[in-house]
């Protein structure tokens, strides 16, 4: 696919598709309910397409009628069989805990070629540390897993979460079926902490008795049940964000019709710092849009800690900025769908771009981007960052840009629509 810039403005208001962290988050409760659930604006993608069909392999019937999906929920009772979840980090780590809730069954579940690269042993190892039965069928502490239904026995348990939020989301799901109340202890820090209250929030929605602080530091869980529910989802804050980075970077407008800054999903948070780069955001009630400026500002230092899928989207427009931009605190997302930190220090290098990697994050110089050939490394957010500089640079190039289904299947249809040149091979 080559991607070259608009002839006209980018202006425009835009329609998001439901957050793919809701959509999972609430398919697996509804599933774990007793009665039927109504989600609707769910997201239709990779993600949640591999999460629909575990659940139904699991015996879980979900009916789908446009961006609504109805589930019935069984209680925590599954059939056995062997599932396959896709790259779905989502559905990696919050189907095993769901699934050792069982008093029987037995699973065999296998991941995509990246997912299986992606640790899940301090998820594994805290569901053992509560009861349940996990083994790894290949490589220790990597997918595939086998998993036999025991029921967990609850009691306190510690987690670290400085690899990834999910393993602590993962654990709390299943929680509320324990035998026991858990008493869940951060060992360490939670890398992106707003997620895990984004799951804590979705399962007191369903009903959970959950115990917790702002800093998260202890999550007391008791026994309890979620109920059925109908509720909404979101837009995807993190797919926002590609649409107002390239308004900042065009000097554009665009509107997301369908989300606010009074989110939880920590990505929001990006529209702050395109503030800080000159842009202007207008936060309503019912809608978030950003126009761009002539010469974004650079200059600056920033932990990406708290919204690291973002991190790609500040490097991909951090070369026009009339400054320096450093990237720190994002170790973890070397352990993404690709390793992020090196991907995109790699690609920026094959632009032209000035850039230095660090352990933990990134410096980009401001440079003159110039038209190349780009890997997407199977990463959605490389392909959606990096189609971004086609905006200001005739002629970028990316090989396998499918991978975008992951969460945004229409994402260069969008672009398109936009006004940017889109060639197709
Ligand atoms: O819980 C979630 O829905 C997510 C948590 C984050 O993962 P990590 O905490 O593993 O970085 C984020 O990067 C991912 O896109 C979605
Ligand atoms: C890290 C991501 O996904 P996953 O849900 O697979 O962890 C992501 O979407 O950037």
């Amino acid at each position: 696919m080559e991607i070259s810039p608009s002839e006209k403005r980018i202006n425009g208001n835009l329609t998001i598709s439901g957050s793919k962290s809701l959509t999972n988050r609430a398919l697996i409760i509804s599933a774990l309910a007793n009665g039927k659930s109504k989600i609707t604006g769910i997201l239709k993608s990779d993600d949640s397409y591999w999460c629909i069909d575990a659940l139904r392999k699991l015996g879980i019937n979900v009916e789908i009628q446009d961006e609504t999906a109805y589930v019935d929920g069984k209680g925590g009772e599954w059939d056995t069989g062997s599932l396959y979840i896709g790259a779905a980090g989502t559905v990696a780590r919050f189907l095993p805990g769901a699934l050792a809730i069982s008093s029987k069954g037995i699973w065999e579940i296998e991941a995509s070629e990246s997912m299986s690269k992606r640790p899940i042993s301090d998820l594994i190892d805290a569901l053992k540390e509560i009861g349940a039965d996990i083994e790894y069928l290949n490589h220790e502490g990597y997918y595939p897993l086998s998993i036999k239904g025991t029921e967990l026995v609850g009691g306190n348990v510690s987690i670290s979460g400085k690899v990834s939020s999910q393993f602590i989301s993962g654990l709390l799901i299943a929680s509320p079926y324990a035998r026991e109340t858990i008493t869940v202890n951060i060992k360490d820090h939670i890398v992106q902490q707003a997620y895990v209250i984004l799951t804590l929030q979705l399962m007191e929605q369903f009903g959970a008795n959950v115990q917790y602080d702002n800093k998260l530091n202890k999550i007391i869980v008791h026994p309890s049940h979620y109920n059925p529910q109908e509720i909404e989802l979101e837009a995807d804050a993190s797919t926002a964000c590609y649409f107002l980075a390239l308004a900042a970077l065009t000097n554009g407008r665009i509107r997301i019709n369908n989300l606010t800054y009074q989110t939880r999903q920590p990505d929001i948070k990006m529209v702050d710092v395109f503030e800080k780069m000159g842009c202007k955001v207008t936060k309503g009630s019912s809608f978030i849009e950003l126009e761009g400026v002539a010469q974004l500002k650079g200059g600056f230092e920033i932990s990406m800690r708290e919204m690291s899928d973002q991190t790609l989207t500040l490097a991909s427009i951090a070369p026009f900025a009339n400054g320096p931009i450093t990237i720190k605190d994002v170790e973890h997302i070397r352990h993404h769908e690709s390793d992020r930190i090196s991907v995109i220090c790699e690609s920026l290098t094959r632009l032209g771009v000035r850039v230095e990697e660090y352990k933990d994050g990134l410096k980009v110089y401001p440079s003159k981007p110039k038209p190349a050939l780009l890997n997407t490394y199977d990463d959605h957010r490389v392909a959606m960052s990096l189609a971004l500089i086609g905006s200001k640079v005739e002629g970028i190039q990316l090989n396998d840009p499918g991978c975008v289904s992951k969460t945004c299947p229409n994402y260069f249809d969008l672009l398109e629509s936009l006004g940017l040149n889109i060639l197709r091979h």
